[in-house]
């Protein structure tokens, strides 16, 4: 799914009203139709609501939305925040509609005209939409104030007035601070910035049919991988398949004390479909890895603690393998760094890199031209940072992210909620799955272990990373539903990859 910015988004709605055609008016209100759909599946009739509406369309929308749920006997109150002298051809319409079926509309120029907003209550947000070019101020900013501070609860039409959608805002801006927003057709870019989490709260999106050719046409680096989009990219099994037609992946993997690391990328990428596997630990995680994962074959490296590269067992060279996954636990030893320096300029392939590796390379960035074309790289942002440099704000990281992935011709998967998948041609796709039950030790190993046995199955390595990090969300989105957030542990979520 695509995500475009508000230039877009106006010519968008031009190119729906000219090509399909259809009125504006009736525009809004099969938007007014579809939040309003939206809305009578989650709150009852009974549920007293204020709505208010600003001068433009998103305002326009309110009003729509005010008269269908009047239609739908929602006990309502409507009020206008008037801030200009001026209203939008859209809003005047539905206003005269509005006016015909009820005399419940206030207008709000003053404090004291500002209702109070009980818990019970229900605060429809149509005050500010895309069209927002400034900071809210004056009455605008007392009532997103007084919005704010009520307990009522706060569902914004389209976009939380006062927050713009593709820019970002500074930080004495006054904007609504919503538990829902629901937003027409296509996700705006502010929703997926971690900055913005107060500003979205539950986000949604509502189909209105907007023109679906000129979405298709409509050039944007941002893309929302829907879990329909993420299973088309799942590879079929061929009947006559073999485990060499799965790959032999080689993991490196582990330090003293970390050794679960390894463990834990191991089970991850034997549970997503890899042929074969090898894994590399220090000498002191040999017997645990051939207990905990027999599955996998283990050599162990000469060094007791740390990963050298050298090793006595075997003699296949990294080069050889169908990929390489490397980092979870590995440290920063010194002779970590001298087998990462002797096995890069060796691989070809795209390989996975995470973790201990990543910072290795932030400290020894010349390392960095020698990345494998394709290449995955799994920061998070403190990791990112370290390969790159602070930004001043989640845009300015993402132009960070684009302009690094091309550069280096590699893949970065920058971890988080909604983690954001940097492609080599600078284009970005945010994941739609996961959850802060997440947040807990070992589950970045275990997305390791994913794209490791993606590449070794020889997926793209774009396909790779959006595909799993769309599964590996996927299931900590199942172990939250069967345990909840808190008790979810890395172990849980290898449990719960499914692939279909
Ligand atoms: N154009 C269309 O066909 C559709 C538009 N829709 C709605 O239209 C909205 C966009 O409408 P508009 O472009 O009228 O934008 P807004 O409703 O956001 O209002 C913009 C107006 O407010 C002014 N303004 C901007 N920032 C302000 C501020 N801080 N304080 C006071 N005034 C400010 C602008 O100068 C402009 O006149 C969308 O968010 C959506 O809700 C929907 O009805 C779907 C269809
Ligand atoms: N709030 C969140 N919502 C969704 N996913 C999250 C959230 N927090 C963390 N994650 C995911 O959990 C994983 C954590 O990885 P990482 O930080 O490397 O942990 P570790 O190093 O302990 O393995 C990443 O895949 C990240 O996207
Ligand atoms: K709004």
């Amino acid at each position: 799914m695509k995500i475009l910015n508000v230039d877009q988004i106006r010519a968008l709605d031009q190119a729906t009203i000219q090509h399909e055609p259809i009125a504006p008016i009736n525009l809004m209100e099969r938007a007014a139709l579809a939040f309003v759909d939206w809305f009578v599946d989650r709150f009852p009739a009974t549920t007293p609501l204020k709505i208010f509406c600003g001068l433009g369309n998103n305002g326009g929308d309110g009003l729509a939305i005010a008269r269908l749920l009047l239609e739908r006997d929602y006990p309502l109150e409507v009020f206008v925040v008037r801030y200009a002298p001026r209203e939008s051809d859209d809003f005047m319409h539905n206003h005269r509609r509005l006016k015909l079926v009820t005399d419940n509309i206030r207008y709000v120029e003053l404090s004291h005209d500002i209702p109070p907003m009980p818990h019970n209550e229900v605060v429809i947000d149509a005050i500010l939409g895309s069209g927002l070019s400034r900071p809210a101020e004056g009455i605008v900013k007392s009532a997103i104030e007084a919005i704010n501070r009520s307990p009522a609860t706060v569902v914004s039409v389209d976009i939380a007035s006062g927050l713009y959608a593709d820019q970002p805002n500074a930080p004495e801006d006054v904007i609504v601070e919503p538990d829902y927003t629901v937003a027409f057709q296509l996700p705006k870019l502010a929703f997926l910035l971690p900055g913005n989490a107060r500003y979205t709260g539950d986000w949604q999106t509502v189909d209105i049919q907007l023109h679906k050719r000129f979405i298709d046409k409509a050039p944007t680096p941002y893309y929302y991988t829907r879990p329909d989009e993420a299973r088309l990219l799942l590879h079929k099994r061929d009947r006559y398949a073999h485990k060499g037609t799965f790959g032999h992946a080689l993991l490196l993997a582990g330090s003293y004390g970390k050794i679960g690391a390894a463990v834990l990328s191991a089970r991850a990428c034997l549970r997503s479909g890899v042929g074969l596997l090898t894994v590399q630990v220090p000498g002191c995680g040999y017997p645990v890895l051939q207990t905990a994962v027999p599955e996998a074959m283990c050599r162990p490296d000469t060094h007791e603690h740390v990963l050298s590269g050298t090793t006595e067992v075997e003699t296949t060279s990294p080069a050889d393998f169908t990929t390489v996954g490397i980092g979870p636990g590995i440290g920063k030893a010194s002779e970590t760094l001298a087998m990462l320096k002797a096995l890069l300029p060796t691989l070809t392939k795209p390989m996975v890199i995470d973790a201990d590796a990543l910072n290795l390379l932030g400290e020894n960035r010349e390392l960095l031209d020698q990345l494998p074309a394709g290449s995955i790289l799994t920061p998070h942002p403190k990791e990112f940072e370290r390969l790159t440099a602070p930004w001043q704000n989640d845009y300015e990281k993402l132009d960070r992210l684009r302009e690094f992935a091309r550069k280096y011709r590699v893949v970065v998967v920058l971890k988080g909620a909604h983690t954001a998948v940097a492609t080599p041609e600078g284009d970005i796709h945010f994941n739609a799955t996961g959850n802060p039950g997440l947040s807990t030790g070992g589950t970045g190993d275990v997305l390791t272990g994913v794209l490791t046995a993606l590449l070794a199955q020889r997926y793209d390595p774009v396909e790779a990373a959006v595909l799993g990090v769309y599964a590996h969300g996927l299931a900590g989105d199942q172990v939250a539903e069967q345990r909840g957030q808190i008790g979810m542990t890395a172990t849980d979520v290898v449990d719960a990859l499914r692939w279909a």
